[in-house]
């Protein structure tokens, strides 16, 4: 099987489902709620798109993913995914940033924490049991492939518990991951 992507859109091709979560589906990701509350009223914002396709055979099982996260900001913290870790402990991921700026958060949600600076043609092995999000602080598009086992599942509970450790914001125009207590 074979596909096509628009690295200028992260528009794929051919793409059997696509997700799209706006901010009502990750209102509790963002910390400033009053924020959320107050756009809520006024618009629901579409936040990212995911274009997804499963590669299935009768030995094997592989997905790929396109995420397009539209750029902005939310009470000054910038546009970023809700963020997961696997339920399957033995699942790792190949995340490639195609296009845009900004961070991959990596938390093993038990103290270790790492920021990846992202820019079109970082790629990032993400290791199983690590929570992982992606964060556009640019002003253009992020679009990033994510390729990943179907088995693996997505576990996002967990996240809008512990929250991941750090946050980033716009600072006098410029990203910033500040710590959470
Ligand atoms: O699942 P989210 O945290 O919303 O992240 C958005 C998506 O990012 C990547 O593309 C992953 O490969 C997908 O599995 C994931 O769904
Ligand atoms: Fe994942």
């Amino acid at each position: 099987m074979t596909l096509t992507l628009d690295p200028e859109n992260g528009i794929l091709d051919p793409c059997p489902q696509i997700t799209p979560r706006y901010l009502s589906d990750l209102k509790m990701m963002f910390k400033d709620q009053q924020v959320v509350d107050e756009i809520l009223k006024e618009e629901n914002r579409l936040i990212y798109e995911i274009r997804y396709y499963p590669f299935r055979t009768s030995k094997s099982d592989m997905a790929l993913a396109v995420t397009r996260i539209f750029p902005g900001s939310i009470g000054g913290e910038y546009h970023m995914t809700k963020g997961h870790k696997h339920e399957r402990d033995d699942q790792p991921e190949v995340y490639y940033c195609v296009k845009g700026e900004g961070f991959l958060l990596l938390d093993t949600l038990e103290g270790e924490f790492q920021a990846i600076p992202w820019r079109a043609g970082t790629i990032t092995h993400i290791p199983p049991m690590w929570a992982h999000r992606v964060i556009n602080t640019g002003t253009d598009l992020l679009v990033f492939i994510g390729v990943f086992h179907l088995s693996a599942g997505h576990d996002y509970e967990i996240v809008a518990q512990k929250g991941f450790s750090y946050r980033v914001y716009a600072v006098d125009g410029k990203p910033a991951l500040i710590r959470q207590t």
